[in-house]
C-alpha cells in the first residue's frame, strides 16, 4: 500500500507528512465493523416484518442513525496523517527577515462583559510580541461590542506595548500574554512589569465598572478624549464605524527605539436593519479595512482568548504557505484550538479532542482540515480574491505585495476604511457567498472552511509539540452545553442549505472530506439514538418488557461486538492523542449529556428558526468564571450554578428514568431466576446510564453548595420522569 509509506523528508525540506502506521488497522476494523452494522440492521428488518411495531421502528430508527453517523467518521480513520514543520530552516529559504510576508492579524471581541477587555488585550499583545519584524505585522480588534471601555483598554495597551515587547525580547519569553505570563510566573511583587501590567488592569476594570470612560479623570490628552464624544447616544446595535489607528509602525517606537507593530480598532457600523452576520461580518469587515491598510498575503485569525503561546508560530505557518508546491492551492493554515485551566478529568470534555485534534488530523489526509474560527493562518487570495495580494512563494520572481499607502492616519486612507466598515459596503457584492467569511450559518468558521474546500483550496494542519495558541474552554455546564447548541444550530444550517455537503461537497470536495463535513453537519441528529436509547430501555425495562436478545441468543455477541468495539476504538483514539482513562470518560459521558441537551434543544431551536418562530442569534461564550465556580471546577465537581436551565431538566429526567428503572430490574433480577439473563442488555444500558450519572444524582440530592442542581429543576426532572413512567406504563403493559 503505497498511501501507507512516509514521504521522503529532503534535508532542506520545510515539512514531512507521515500517515498514521494503525491506519491499516483501523481499515481492516472499519470493514469488519460495517459487517456487523449490516448484519444488526438485517436483524431489524426481519424482526420488523416478522412482528411490526412502533416500538421496534423506534429502536430500528435509532441504530440506523447511528449506523449513518459511523459510515460518515470513517473518512477520518482512514488516512490520519501527522505533518511536521522545521522552521529553523525557513529563514535559510527565505533570505532576509525583510523579505518574510507581511502579516495581518485579527483578533475579534463581542462583548465587554463576556469578555473582559483587559484579556482581550492580552491577546493582542501577545501577537503583537510575536517573534516577526514588526514593521511587517499589524493587529486589527474588531469589536462588535461597540465598546468604549474596549478601546480604552486598547489605547492603554498601546502604551503598555512599548515597554511589553522589549521585556519579552530581551528576557525571552515564551507566553507574551501578560495576563498569562503574571499568572503563571512568580515573579516578584516589586517587578516592575507586573506593577506596570497591574495599574493598567486596575485602571481598565474600573472603566468597565463605570461602563464610560469619558468625563473622568481616566484620560488626559484632549485629542484622546474627542474620540470618546462619538459615543453619545450610542448602542451596540446601532452605531457609526469607528476607526482608531492606536499605533502606527512607522512612526512608533518602543523604549528601546526599536519599530513596533501597528495597532487598529476597528468597530464596524452596525443599524437594526442591516444583517450584520455576526462573526463572519466582522471578520470580512476587518479583510476590507486591512486590504486597505496594510495589505498584507497572510492573515491570522483570532478568537479575543485565544492568546500566543508560541512566539514563533507565524514561522511554522510559513514552512507551509511559502512553500512552492503548495502555495498556489493553500488557503489556510490551522493550528488546534488549546485550553488552559481545564481541571484534571476535564469534566465537561471542553478539549473537544476529536474536532480539534483526532478529526483534523484525519481530515489533513485528505485535503486538509476544517476551519476552528481562530488560530488560523490564511493565504488572503483564498479570502478576498484579490490579485495583488498574492503571497509570493519563494521560488517566484514576483515583486512583493505592494505597501498600499503611506501613513494609515491619511484622511483619503481613513476615509476608504470607514467606508469598507459601513453597513451598506456589501449591499449587492458577493461578501460572504463567494468572498471573503461565508454567511448563512452561526459556525461561520466551518462553513468558510467548507465552501472553500468545495472551491479547490486546501489546508494544513499544523500541530506542534508546545501548543501555539491557548484559550479558555467554558467553566460552568450550561455554558458548555449552550456553546455545542449553537454549533449544532450552524451545522444543521450547513446540512439542510444546497451546500449540503453529502450531495455538494461529495462531488466538489472529494468524497472522503464530503463525508466529514457530513458527519459535522448532521451532528445533531446525535439526538435521536441518545434519547431513544436514554428513555426506551429503561421504560421498557420497568415494565418487564425486553427490548434486546437475552445472553443464551447467539445474537447477544453481535451487540456485544459492537458496543465493545466502538467503546474500545474510542478509546484507543483518545489515548493516543494523549488523552488519559479518566478524561475519555468524562468525555464520552459529555457526549451522552449532549445527546440529551445541546442536540435535542439545537434541532428544535434550528426547526424553530426554520419556519421563522424565532431568529438565530449568536450567544457568545462568557470567558468570566465567578471565583466561587471556579474553584468548584477545579475540584472536578459538576456545576448547575443556580440557573434554571432547560437542559438540566433534561439530564435529570433521564437520570431519574434510568435509576428508577435500573433499580427495579435489578431488584426483579435477584429475586426472580432467568430475569438477569433475559433482561441483560437493558439492566447494562441502564446501568451504564447511571453510572455515568453518578454526579448529576449527587448534585440533585446530596450537595449544598451553590453549584447543586436548583430545587426546582429537580422536582420538575422528577414530575417529567413520573409522567414518562406513566407513558410507559400504558405503551408496554396496556
Ligand atoms: O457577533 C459576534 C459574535 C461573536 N464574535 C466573536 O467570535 C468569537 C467566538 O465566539 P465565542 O462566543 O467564544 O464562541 P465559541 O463557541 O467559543 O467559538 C467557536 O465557535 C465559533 C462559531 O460558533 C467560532 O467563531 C469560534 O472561532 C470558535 O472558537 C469571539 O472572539 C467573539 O468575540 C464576534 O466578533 N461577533
Ligand atoms: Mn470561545
Amino acid at each position: 500500500m503505497t498511501t501507507l509509506s512516509a514521504t521522503k523528508p529532503k534535508p532542506s525540506a520545510l515539512h514531512t507528512l507521515k500517515v498514521d502506521p494503525l491506519a491499516r488497522f483501523n481499515r481492516v476494523h472499519s470493514l469488519l465493523y460495517s459487517l456487523g452494522i449490516l448484519a444488526l440492521l438485517y436483524r431489524h428488518c426481519t424482526s420488523f416484518l416478522a412482528s411490526p411495531s412502533f416500538l421496534s421502528l423506534l429502536l430500528f430508527l435509532a441504530d440506523l442513525v447511528l449506523a449513518f453517523m459511523w459510515g460518515l467518521v470513517q473518512p477520518f480513520r482512514w488516512r490520519s496523517v501527522r505533518r511536521r514543520e522545521f522552521p529553523e530552516r525557513l529563514m535559510d529559504t527565505v533570505g532576509r527577515r525583510e523579505d518574510l510576508p507581511a502579516l495581518d492579524v485579527f483578533i475579534c471581541t463581542a462583548d465587554p462583559h463576556k469578555e473582559p477587555p483587559m484579556s482581550v488585550v492580552s491577546t493582542a499583545l501577545s501577537v503583537m510580541a510575536f517573534d516577526y519584524p514588526t514593521d511587517r505585522l499589524s493587529v486589527y480588534v474588531s469589536d462588535d461590542g461597540g465598546s468604549e471601555v474596549t478601546l480604552f483598554a486598547f489605547m492603554e495597551a498601546a502604551m503598555f506595548a512599548r515597554y511589553w515587547l522589549p521585556f519579552c525580547r530581551e528576557n525571552g519569553v515564551q507566553e507574551r500574554s501578560p495576563e498569562a505570563y503574571f499568572s503563571s510566573n512568580m515573579c516578584e511583587n516589586y517587578d516592575k512589569m507586573k506593577m506596570m501590567y497591574q495599574a493598567m488592569k486596575e485602571k481598565v476594570e474600573n472603566a468597565l465598572q463605570r461602563g464610560h470612560v469619558a468625563g473622568n479623570d481616566l484620560i488626559a490628552a484632549s485629542e484622546e478624549l474627542e474620540i470618546f464624544k462619538k459615543w453619545k447616544g450610542f448602542t451596540r446595535r446601532d452605531h457609526p464605524s469607528i476607526i482608531q489607528v492606536l499605533l502606527e509602525s512607522s512612526k512608533d517606537a518602543d523604549i528601546m527605539g526599536d519599530a513596533l507593530p501597528n495597532l487598529i480598532y476597528v468597530s464596524r457600523e452596525k443599524n437594526i436593519t442591516s444583517p450584520h452576520h455576526f462573526k463572519a461580518g466582522a471578520l470580512n469587515a476587518l479583510v476590507r479595512v486591512s486590504s486597505i491598510m496594510t495589505n498584507a498575503p497572510v492573515v491570522l485569525t483570532l478568537d479575543c482568548d485565544m492568546y500566543s503561546n508560541d512566539p514563533k508560530s507565524p514561522f511554522r505557518a510559513l514552512c507551509y504557505l511559502l512553500d512552492p508546491a503548495m502555495a498556489s492551492k493553500l488557503a489556510y493554515v490551522q493550528f488546534p484550538q488549546h485550553f488552559e485551566g481545564l481541571n484534571e478529568g476535564d469534566i465537561y470534555g471542553g478539549e473537544i479532542k476529536r474536532l480539534f485534534r483526532t478529526n483534523a488530523r484525519g481530515m489533513d489526509g485528505f485535503g486538509g482540515p476544517n476551519y476552528v474560527g481562530s488560530n488560523c493562518f490564511f493565504s488572503r487570495r483564498a479570502l478576498g480574491g484579490i490579485r495583488s495580494s498574492a503571497l509570493a512563494p519563494l521560488d517566484s520572481h514576483e515583486s512583493k505585495e505592494p505597501r498600499p499607502c503611506g501613513s494609515l492616519r491619511l484622511d483619503s486612507v481613513m476615509k476608504r476604511a470607514h467606508e469598507a466598515a459601513g453597513c451598506d459596503y456589501e449591499v449587492g457584492t458577493k461578501w460572504g457567498s463567494t468572498i471573503g467569511f461565508r454567511y448563512g450559518s452561526l459556525v461561520e468558521d466551518f462553513y468558510t472552511g467548507y465552501r472553500l474546500h468545495c472551491e479547490g483550496w486546501v489546508s494544513v494542519f499544523c500541530d506542534p509539540e508546545r501548543p501555539a495558541f491557548s484559550g479558555d474552554a467554558p467553566k460552568n455546564l450550561n455554558d458548555a452545553l449552550g456553546q455545542v447548541k449553537r454549533w449544532c444550530i450552524g451545522l444543521l444550517e450547513v446540512a439542510i442549505s444546497k451546500h449540503n455537503p453529502l450531495t455538494f461537497g461529495i462531488r466538489k470536495a472529494s468524497l472522503p472530506l464530503g463525508l466529514c463535513y457530513g458527519y459535522y453537519a448532521y451532528w445533531g441528529s446525535w439526538c435521536i439514538p441518545s434519547t431513544i436509547y436514554a428513555f426506551l430501555p429503561p421504560l421498557a425495562l420497568i415494565n418487564q418488557k425486553r427490548l434486546f436478545p437475552e445472553v443464551s441468543d447467539p445474537w447477544f455477541y453481535l451487540y456485544a461486538y459492537l458496543f465493545l468495539a466502538a467503546y474500545s476504538t474510542d478509546l484507543v483514539d483518545f489515548l493516543r492523542a494523549e488523552g488519559t482513562i479518566h478524561r475519555w470518560w468524562n468525555d464520552q459521558r459529555m457526549w451522552m449529556v449532549r445527546g440529551v441537551t445541546s442536540f435535542p434543544f439545537g434541532t428544535t431551536q434550528f426547526v424553530l428558526n426554520h419556519v421563522g418562530i424565532s431568529t438565530p442569534g449568536f450567544n457568545v461564550t462568557s470567558k468570566v468564571t465567578e471565583e466561587e465556580q471556579s474553584e468548584r471546577y477545579d475540584k472536578g465537581m459538576f456545576d448547575f450554578g443556580g440557573v434554571a436551565s432547560p437542559f438540566f431538566v433534561g439530564l435529570g429526567t433521564v437520570a431519574i428514568v434510568n435509576l428508577s428503572s435500573f433499580l427495579m430490574g435489578i431488584a426483579r433480577a435477584a429475586r426472580i431466576e432467568g430475569v438477569f439473563d433475559e433482561m441483560f442488555v437493558q439492566l447494562f444500558l441502564s446501568g451504564f446510564v447511571v453510572a455515568n450519572c453518578l454526579p448529576i444524582y449527587e448534585a440533585m440530592f446530596l450537595r449544598k453548595d451553590a453549584g447543586k442542581m436548583p430545587g426546582n429543576v429537580t422536582l420538575i426532572s422528577i414530575l417529567v420522569a413520573g409522567f414518562l413512567h406513566l407513558i410507559g406504563y400504558f405503551m408496554f403493559t396496556i
